[in-house]
This record gives C-alpha cells, sequence and structure tokens, in this order.
C-alpha cells in the first residue's frame, strides 16, 4: 500500500513495538471468500440500510473488502457519510484481525483520513492488513480506492483491536451471543 503524504502522517504506526502479525495456521488461503461473521451485523450482515460489505482473502496477508455505496449511506445530498465510511473500515480491519489471526478481539481506536468525497452510486475497494501484535494489541490499516483496485485513494485508517475473552460478547452484550455468532450460517462458502 502507498504512504501516507507527508502532511497527512500523524503518529509512527504501529505506536509501540510490536512482533510480526504470523498469520494463524488456519487462516483462510489466500481467493477465499470471507463468511459473515454474525448475520445481523451493520457492516456484513443482512441488515436493512446496513453495509452488506462482502471481503475476500488476498495475496500476502491482504484482506479485500468492498462497500457499494448506495442512497441509505448519504451525508450530504450524493455523498458517503464519513461515519458509515469509517464503519466500513472498521468492519474491513476487524475482518482482517479476526480472519488472519484468529484472535477475538474488539476496536479499541479507529482513526480515518479521508481524502476524497465518495458520491452515492461508487463501490470502494478496500484493502486491510495486520501490521503488527503486541500482546492483546492488534494494529491494522487499511486504504479505500474509488470505482476500482487501483482507483484513486479516498479513505485510509488504521486500528487498534484489542484482543479478549469471549465472555466479553456474553458479559457485556447478548447472553447468548456464542450462540447466536454460531448460528449465522455461512453464506458466502456453504
Ligand atoms: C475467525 C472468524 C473471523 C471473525 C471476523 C470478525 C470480523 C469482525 C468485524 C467487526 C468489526 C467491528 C468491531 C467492533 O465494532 S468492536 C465494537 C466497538 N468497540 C468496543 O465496543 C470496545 C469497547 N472497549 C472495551 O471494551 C475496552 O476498552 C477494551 C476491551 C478495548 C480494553 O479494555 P481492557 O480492560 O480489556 O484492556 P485495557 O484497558 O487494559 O487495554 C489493553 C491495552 O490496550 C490499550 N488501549 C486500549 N484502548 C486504547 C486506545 N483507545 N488507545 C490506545 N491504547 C488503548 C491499553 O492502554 C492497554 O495497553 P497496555 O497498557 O497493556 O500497553
Amino acid at each position: 500500500m502507498s504512504e501516507a503524504p507527508r502532511s497527512r502522517r500523524s503518529t509512527p504506526w504501529p505506536p509501540v513495538d510490536t512482533e510480526s502479525p504470523a498469520p494463524h495456521p488456519d487462516a483462510p488461503r489466500p481467493g477465499t471468500k470471507l463468511a459473515v461473521h454474525y448475520d445481523q451485523c451493520f457492516g456484513c450482515g443482512d441488515v436493512e440500510g446496513g453495509l452488506h460489505m462482502r471481503s475476500t482473502m488476498g495475496e500476502h496477508a491482504l484482506v479485500h473488502s468492498q462497500f457499494a455505496v448506495t442512497e441509505a449511506h448519504q451525508g450530504a445530498p450524493g455523498l458517503a457519510h464519513g461515519g458509515l465510511l469509517a464503519c466500513a473500515f472498521d468492519e474491513a480491519l476487524g475482518s482482517a484481525v479476526g480472519n488472519l489471526l484468529r484472535r477475538p478481539a474488539v476496536t479499541g481506536k479507529l482513526e480515518t483520513d479521508f481524502l476524497r468525497p465518495v458520491p452515492v452510486g461508487s463501490t470502494l475497494f478496500i484493502t486491510a492488513k495486520v501490521d503488527g501484535v503486541a500482546g492483546r494489541k492488534l494494529y491494522a490499516s487499511a486504504e479505500g480506492r474509488l470505482g476500482a483496485e487501483d482507483g484513486s485513494v479516498a479513505v485510509r485508517a488504521r486500528a487498534l483491536f484489542v484482543e479478549v475473552g469471549f465472555e466479553h460478547f456474553t458479559t457485556h452484550g447478548d447472553p447468548d451471543a456464542l450462540t447466536k455468532f454460531r448460528q449465522t450460517p455461512d453464506q458466502i462458502n456453504p
């Protein structure tokens, strides 16, 4: 992925010393279409007005996701809402972390850099990767290109995910969370 322009760079990334993110032995092979992780997820699930994102494992431990921007996703007339773009990156980054490392984690920090407007009717091609691991702290970054894998970069993002135990979801969310995760049919790789 290309470097951010100097004027847009903030702190070094990852911000702490990290180890290389060795992909889990069971990480999906390149070319695999990645499963919906939860069918009620706003990012990838079958939710009205949701982002309906689909992701594929790429070469070199990159995860490729697509977000097709519709009228349901507008902020200004004809343009994607920045918060929903951030959501799309949260999903893409989370998918990279979850599928490559296979460690349950939640977003602790998400930083976005909006470089170009993203019009309704366009598709954002997002490429995400895991940059480093420091204990429970998992660092990932992504960039989104307009209209094609080699389109203009419209958005960049980077995030810290923090590994959690599965009780995070049952304690703070739904006591039946694990059952609900498991009940989500694999709609892509039946
Ligand atoms: C395999 C299947 C595939 C699955 C695919 C899945 C796709 C998923 C796609 C879905 C994607 C959508 C995903 C979503 O939407 S996830 C939903 C949005 N996120 C949340 O709800 C998270 C809410 N926050 C928390 O629960 C807690 O704060 C967490 C768990 C994050 C940490 O609380 P905890 O008490 O456990 O730990 P700690 O506080 O000791 O912190 C631990 C370390 O982390 C560092 N730290 C923490 N926060 C920050 C920060 N902001 N900046 C910098 N550093 C931060 C902290 O300094 C410490 O470092 P150190 O002192 O140890 O050095």
